[in-house]
């Protein structure tokens, strides 16, 4: 027999609902319990966490109310968590474009990150992308960006997307891969070059995944899927 898997989404502000929805929606081989964390009991209960879209500094500040903010950092420490959006800045090491007085993350990636960082004029767009490892490969995943953050190295500089591969495998912890890209000509501020670090829309780090879009607000449930067979099953051994 298998033992079911519980993962849990943090719901203390974002889109939630929306995950809870679409781990629901998934036909695996284990079963899965999707439950919403608001609590450091609740967040016991989980073998692994969603870290959902919304406002980073609101989730963080909810966090640090509730409770949460180091039973967050511990759980990070050692079981798989996927942030979407504003959960991919709670989850970077550091963030440039934070709100004036600071903002706490949780960190657990080694990545830094620019919040709203596609500037004033685009504030959300749609995108197909290019995605290794999901099912089906041929269909493009589409990318819903809402005032999304954009990946960064060194702050206020932009490094070319290979330099970035190169330096990311050489980070502290585990190698980092990229699994989703937006073409070049499809950015919607022109590219600088053909490496601009905008194209890299999702990261693997270890048992982490972090996508600067809403897989959530499709009705594709692949980017659920993915992250459930190849973060989070492979930590819950079967009874
Ligand atoms: N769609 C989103 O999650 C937006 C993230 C938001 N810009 C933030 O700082 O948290």
């Amino acid at each position: 027999m298998s033992t079911s898997v519980t993962i849990g989404i943090l719901a203390l502000q974002g889109a939630f609902a929306e995950h809870q929805t679409r781990l629901q929606n998934l036909r695996l081989k284990r079963k899965i319990d999707a439950v919403l964390v608001k609590t450091p009991e609740d967040l016991q209960r989980c073998h692994a966490l969603i870290i959902p879209g919304g406002e980073s500094t609101t989730i963080a500040l909810l966090a640090r109310l509730s409770g949460l903010l180091e039973p967050l950092k511990e759980f990070i420490r050692v079981k798989p968590v996927w942030g979407t959006c504003a959960g991919a800045i709670l989850l970077a090491q550091s963030v440039t474009g934070a709100k004036k007085d600071g903002q706490e993350l949780l960190g657990g990636v080694s990545i830094d990150i620019a919040r709203n960082g596609w500037g004033s004029q685009v504030e959300s767009f749609e995108a197909p992308l290019d995605v290794t490892g999901l099912q089906d490969p041929s269909v493009p995943f589409t990318g819903i960006f809402i005032r999304a953050p954009v990946l960064f190295l060194v702050v206020h500089s932009r490094i070319s997307a290979d330099l970035l591969q190169v330096v990311l495998a050489l980070a502290p912890g585990a190698p980092i891969q990229v699994i989703a890209r937006l073409a070049p000509h499809l950015l919607p501020e022109p590219a600088e070059d053909e490496n601009d670090p905008r194209t890299i829309v999702a990261l693997r780090q270890g048992l982490h995944l972090l996508t600067t879009f809403h897989p959530e607000l499709t009705r594709d449930d692949r980017f659920h899927d993915y992250f459930a067979r190849k973060c989070v099953f492979p930590t819950v051994p079967t009874s």
